[in-house]
């Protein structure tokens, strides 16, 4: 089940409380308490029988929901330790302090109290940093998240009773990477049983490491939607451009903050509502395939155009490949193009309205015939061998119009600086792993406190790439990212386009051969019915993913087209959630 909803950065989210509490009708404690209440409330959920729980709090806000939270659980029954440093945090997050020192005593938070014998709680709540992590956690509170993590403690045992408030501490709520860490999964990370976010997701929940390091990711409503209106007139229209998340639903209470275009979409997409319309309404798509006994991965393409609703759509081999794609589908209509000259002939019929250029191409005839392709002005759809001859041609002759479609190696290929800032741990630092740098630890030191704020994320970098290339990119990956240029008239960096995450982690079975191709079908066809780039390219991928869903595991990628007619008829209904 599929669900759209905004998500914020830290900075909008800070933004939005600022201004509630500006606004007089909330104060700084009352958010601090209905946060507190939302964890204190599901583990109460999860846990039943009140038992242990030991409440770990850091020097900021996110220690002061700590706080609440052991109270909340202390009037509830259950027994409590609560571990917190000696510092002096701000008032709201002192005063949640106070009142917990009028019940209970706090121990220093260090990985020996943690460690004490004889000490095992049922739920362990992780409240050390939360969207105001800065910079690397360092000394006794990395060796705790070590710890919690599985280093010299038992990794299953946390898994199944860390709770995490707002995020798994050191997560960056940008990015989805471990300040400080490898970029690639790490055997000390953090993994919550339970995570409970405040008001939205963040991108780094749904981001690289954050699906599986937050487990269950819970949104909890603590009544900020007023405050989510910044410009009078439109409804939550946030400025830097809103991200858009499609994600797995997995608890989300307030359904009203949902599902903006679903069902109209939906209904669109099933042709619904154009039942008297001609097969040319519905656009063309042409799909351009390569040499004979490469031509699986076009065909795959082709049937997916067909199946995301265009109106006809040609493959188009060289002619000495043509009898390769003699069978099934016979919707599928086939034309020869040999050379440039060729393809050019065929766009001079104007009724043909996308193109999808790449798969199983061959990256010599992807380079001979993309610029005609491009000159044609007519949308394209780039992928997989096009991406290749892009990459060396120096992006020349993108326009708006274009989605390009790049795994991560593609990406690289394309866009080598911004791949190798996505990954390295955060500019300007270190790359590697303390635990790995013992001979030379101050150097490292030195090297992390120069590293300040949000991990370059996955959003930064489709950003960067859109803008560059003047076209819709979509990064691909269990955590889909899509961004499209500056709409403004003169693209401005400090103006970015939209962007979406597009979360699949729940369907690892995607990743199997022939899916790429499938889903540079499906947008060549949303793109030939004349869906804007990144309506097409979003959608594509939620179409993608939901076949994918429909389908299980043992999943090849023929089977995802034949699945499209029920995720759509499935998203007409409302049924199947939100495109
Ligand atoms: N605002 C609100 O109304 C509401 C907020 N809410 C909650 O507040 C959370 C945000 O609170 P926050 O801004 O205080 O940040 P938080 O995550 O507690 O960390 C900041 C502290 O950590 C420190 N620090 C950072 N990195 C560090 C490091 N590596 N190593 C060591 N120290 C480090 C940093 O120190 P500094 O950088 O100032 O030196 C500062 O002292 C949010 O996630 C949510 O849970 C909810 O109650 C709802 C209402
Ligand atoms: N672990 C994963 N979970 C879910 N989806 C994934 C995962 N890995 C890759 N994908 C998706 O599967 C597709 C793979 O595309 P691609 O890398 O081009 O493969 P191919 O070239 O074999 O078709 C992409 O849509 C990508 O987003
Ligand atoms: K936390």
């Amino acid at each position: 089940m599929l669900n759209g909803t905004e998500i914020l950065t830290t900075a909008q989210m800070r933004a939005i409380e600022t201004a509630a509490m500006d606004s007089g009708a909330v104060t700084g404690l009352d958010l601090m308490e209905r946060a507190g209440a939302a964890v204190a409330g599901q583990i109460r959920l999860r846990w039943p029988k009140p038992g242990q729980a030991t409440v770990l709090c850091g020097p900021g806000n996110n220690g002061g929901d700590g706080y609440v939270i052991a109270r909340l659980l202390h009037r509830a029954g259950w027994r409590l330790r609560v571990l917190g440093l000696d510092n002096i945090p701000g008032p709201d997050a002192a005063e949640m302090k106070r009142r917990w020192c009028e019940i209970g005593p706090i121990e220093a938070l260090t990985g020996d109290a943690l460690r004490r014998p004889g000490e095992s709680s049922d739920v362990y709540v992780d409240a050390i940093f939360g969207t105001g992590l800065a910079r690397p956690p360092e000394g006794a509170i990395a060796d705790i998240l070590r710890y919690l993590g599985g280093s010299g403690g038992d990794r299953a045992f946390f898994r199944e009773r860390l709770v995490a408030v707002d995020c798994p501490s050191g997560l960056c709520m940008d990015s989805g990477a471990f300040l400080g860490r490898r970029r690639q999964p790490g055997d000390y990370d953090l993994q919550a049983r339970l995570t409970v976010a405040f008001d939205s997701p963040k991108p780094g929940h749904l981001l690289e490491r954050g699906p599986e390091s937050c487990g269950e990711l819970v949104i909890a409503d603590i009544g900020l939607q007023d405050w989510r209106i910044i410009e009078p007139g439109r409804a939550r229209s946030l400025r830097p451009p809103a991200l858009t998340a499609i994600w797995p639903l997995f608890a989300i209470p307030d359904r009203r903050r949902m599902g903006f275009e679903s069902l109209k979409r939906g209904a669109w997409l099933a042709k619904r509502e154009s039942r008297a319309g001609h097969k040319f309404e519905h656009g063309h798509a042409l799909i351009i395939a390569g040499d004979f006994g490469h031509g699986g991965a076009a065909r795959l393409a082709a049937r997916a155009a067909l199946r995301a609703g265009a109106g006809l759509v040609t493959i188009c081999p060289p002619r000495s490949a043509m009898v390769e794609h003699l069978g099934p589908p016979d919707a599928l209509m086939r034309r020869p193009v040999d050379e440039a000259a060729d393809l050019a002939r065929i766009l001079e019929d104007k009724r043909i309205t996308a193109l999808c250029l790449g798969p199983g191409c061959g990256v010599d005839r992807a380079a001979e015939l993309l610029p005609v392709a491009l000159a044609s002005g007519r949308a394209c759809l780039l992928d997989a061998d096009a991406l290749t001859a892009l990459a060396a041609s120096g992006l020349e002759g993108l326009h708006a119009d274009c989605v390009l479609t790049p795994h991560r190696g593609e990406f690289a290929r394309l866009f080598p600086d911004l791949a190798e800032r996505l990954a390295g741990p955060q500019p300007p630092g270190p790359t590697g792993d303390p635990d790995q740098q013992s001979h030379d630890r101050d150097a490292y030191r030195a090297a992390l406190a120069g590293m300040h704020g949000p991990a370059f994320s996955k959003i930064d970098a489709a950003r960067a790439a859109a803008g560059r290339a003047g076209a819709t990119v979509l990064l691909k990956g269990p955590d889909t990212v899509i961004a499209e240029p500056s709409r403004a008239r003169a693209p401005r960096l400090d103006r970015p386009g939209r962007a979406a995450i597009h979360s699949a982690f729940d369907v690892p079975w995607l990743a199997t051969a022939g899916a790429g191709d499938v889903l540079a079908g499906l947008i060549t066809g949303l793109l030939a019915r004349d869906l804007n780039p990144f309506s097409a390219a979003t959608t594509g991928a939620w179409l993608h993913a939901a076949a994918a869903r429909q389908a299980g595991p043992g999943l090849i990628a023929d089977d995802l087209p034949e699945r499209i007619p029920d995720v759509l008829d499935q998203a007409a209904s409302g049924a199947g959630g939100d495109p």
